[in-house]
């Protein structure tokens, strides 16, 4: 099976300082890959880089046989806006909130095509279920919404178009504990049930455990150790995995 998306020797620079260098990875399709490390390690560079929000200094990047790298920004756009989802860590950043909850999630359909009021609407109506959300609220703004559900309702934004590649910057953090265990079983279900293919960043190894079938741990920018996300978590090989996993380093 050919990898959906395929990353060779990518580095992002700021001035003298590495933001990340040296990553090389294939995602399959239904894949999940996880990005773990601590603060600083660059897992937020690398997955901007790869979602094309900002340009890498050398490497390629390649979405389903297209060098993402070398698109236009135009390009890229109707990629984001079709083809692939990104969840960010502050729901804010990936919902409009002028617009009702409704509106969030059907905005994401017109723009791959839809266009019967109806069908949108109830397309949106089956996902604020879907993620846990009394439909009933369809017309509330998601400023009147708790956290929880503000970050629900960027993932129904996100997956009701049914994405080929989905992007997740820490999609539990900035949350209580329980909503966050709430959320994470939620996006167990949605990942499974979808097949969906994914790379979360995250410095919660709980996340990963429960959402990733691989694993990649940064440090200082470079990737130190990869591998399934069982393996690396259970039997860590290189000695920052080892401390990390056994929570000596406060990650964040
Ligand atoms: N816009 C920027 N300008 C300059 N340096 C930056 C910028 N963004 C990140 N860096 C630097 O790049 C390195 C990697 O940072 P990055 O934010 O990718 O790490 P991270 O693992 O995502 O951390 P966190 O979990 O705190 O978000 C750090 O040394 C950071 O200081």
């Amino acid at each position: 099976m050919s990898a959906l998306l395929s990353v060779r020797g990518l580095e992002k620079r700021y001035g003298a300082r590495i933001g990340c260098t040296g990553v090389s990875f294939d995602l399959h399709p239904g894949e999940v890959m996880g990005i773990v490390g601590e603060s600083g390690s660059g897992k937020s560079t690398l997955l901007s880089c790869l979602a094309g929000l900002q340009p890498a200094d050398a490497g390629t990047v390649v979405f389903d046989g297209r060098d993402v790298l070398a698109m236009t920004e135009a390009e890229r756009r109707r990629l984001g806006r079709t083809d692939w989802a990104f969840v960010h860590q502050n729901p804010r950043d990936g919902l409009r909130m002028a617009v009702s909850a409704g509106g969030n999630v059907g905005e994401r359909l017109m723009a791959v095509g839809a266009r019967h009021y109806g069908t949108i609407r109830s397309a949106a109506e089956e996902w604020l279920e879907r993620v846990e959300i009394d439909p009933a609220r369809i017309d509330e703004r998601p400023g009147g919404f708790s956290g929880g559900m503000q970050q629900r309702l960027q993932i129904a934004r996100n997956l009701v178009t049914g994405p080929r590649l989905v992007f997740m910057d820490e999609p539990t953090g900035g949350l209580d504990v329980s909503v966050q265990a709430r959320l994470l079983d939620l996006l167990r279900g949605l990942v499974r049930r979808m097949g969906l293919s994914a790379v979360i960043v995250t410095h919660d190894l709980a996340v990963v455990r429960l959402l990733a079938d691989r694993l990649m741990v940064m440090k200082g920018g470079h990737v130190v150790e990869t591998g399934l996300t069982d393996q690396v978590l259970d039997d860590p090989q290189h000695a920052y995995t080892q401390l990390l996993v056994s929570s000596v380093l406060q990650v964040g």
